[in-house]
């Protein structure tokens, strides 16, 4: 028998049109995705005043019917609007072409860095995915990764061979959320101590580490990560100006070898990267990662830099956290996720780190984690 629904809710209509909003998510988000592409809203934005449609169809090459169905949706959407006339002849006349005009969101869609992150990461590398979002949930495996290939596993020994827009898009993304964090963390870490081996375990592209690196000129660096990643450091151009110092450990985590690194690290930092693995899998990596900062002489710190899913200041962040990590899910490993602040505090503890320090609120949404070896 259905469920009854409950009577007497307040906000019906509005409720109604969220309700919408959500049935006809792809709609919505497939109208923008063509109005970006294009140039309805950039041709909307550059006329504050309202543009007819008549002179969208110029700017964007598209036919009539093209711009009518695209600025029909995005009108209750919000995406974009009905010009108000004044003049009341003028609004009763047949005659006086209407005029659209974009509105903040759609300002949002053009100018925004973490709008534009989220949207083009959601469009190339998750939207096909996401469609086996049910498979991945009841399986535990990113079921969705076969919408790029079906014999891959996990999405990270394949980031270079993505499809040209998908690798844009994930880089973009994943640079887009860090690069914002990292300065902030580095003025953080100086204050800390004057830091001379940098152990930079997830380190991908080697971005963090060369950042580090030009602001400690006399500071070396491992980068920690799959081989598919730390071969191709030598060779990366934006690393050229700092490469003499950097010194590479191909790992694979999820297999059972043991980290070893310079004894001269002082300073081992993971960004990012303990949400791409379970709760057990981070556990096991700090526990054989402590292990590598015991036999170093330099009584090392680890710095641990993390968005915590329910300890943001803002909806808009808390959501797109939330949602990337259903990315992890039906793309990335299937089994992570951005973790609760209480759940990645029992992971350290459970792996014998003590926290140091917590300074919140980084960049956009990161917080940084600083840790010793509790024993
Ligand atoms: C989300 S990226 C983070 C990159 C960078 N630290 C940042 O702040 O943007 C995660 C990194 O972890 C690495 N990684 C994922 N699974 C791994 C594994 N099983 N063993 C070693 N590294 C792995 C990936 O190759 C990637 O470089």
């Amino acid at each position: 028998m259905p469920t009854p629904v409950r009577k007497n809710r307040p906000r019906i209509l509005e409720n109604l049109l969220e309700a919408q909003k959500i049935a006809f998510a792809p709609f919505i988000f497939e109208a923008c995705a063509s109005a970006l592409s294009s140039g309805l809203i950039e041709a909307l934005a550059r006329k504050p005043e309202g543009l007819s449609e008549e002179a969208l169809r110029t700017e964007t090459k598209l036919s009539p019917y093209a711009v009518r169905v695209l600025l029909d949706l995005l009108a209750p959407a919000g995406v974009v609007e009905r010009v108000e006339r004044n003049d009341e002849a003028d609004a009763r006349s047949s005659e006086a072409p209407l005029l659209w005009r974009s509105t903040p969101v759609a300002d949002l869609l053009l100018f925004d860095d973490m709008t534009r992150a989220n949207f083009f990461f959601t469009k190339d590398v998750n939207y096909e995915a996401l469609a086996k979002l049910d498979a991945s949930l009841t399986e535990g495996r990113p079921a969705g990764l076969s919408a790029f290939d079906p014999s891959w596993k996990t999405i990270y020994p394949h980031l270079p061979e993505l499809p040209e827009a998908a690798r844009k898009a994930w880089f973009g993304f994943d640079h887009f959320h860090s690069d914002r964090a990292y300065e902030a963390a580095l003025g953080v870490l100086a204050l800390a101590r004057d830091f001379k081996h940098l152990v930079d375990i997830g380190g991908n592209t080697g971005r963090f580490t060369h950042r580090f690196l030009i602001k400690n000129p006399q500071a070396r660096a491992t980068v920690v990560d799959l081989p598919v990643q730390t071969e191709a450091i030598p060779t990366r151009e934006e690393l050229q100006d700092v490469v003499d110092r950097i010194d590479t450990f191909a790992i694979d985590w999820l297999t059972d070898t043991e980290l070893h690194v310079s004894p001269d690290a002082d300073l081992f930092w993971m960004s990012q990267f303990l949400d791409c693995f379970s709760e057990d899998e981070a556990v096991s990596i700090l526990v054989r990662t402590k292990a590598a900062m015991k036999a170093s002489g330099k009584n090392p710190v680890l710095a641990v830099l993390e968005p915590v899913v329910d300890e943001q200041r803002h909806a808009a962040a808390e959501l797109s956290l939330a949602a990337t990590s259903l990315y992890f899910t039906a793309v990335a490993n299937g089994n992570s996720a951005f973790f609760r602040g209480n759940m990645l505090r029992n992971i350290f503890k459970r792996a014998g780190f003590a926290i140091r320090s917590e300074v919140p609120n980084l960049g956009i949404s990161h917080t940084l984690f600083l840790l010793e070896p509790a024993d």
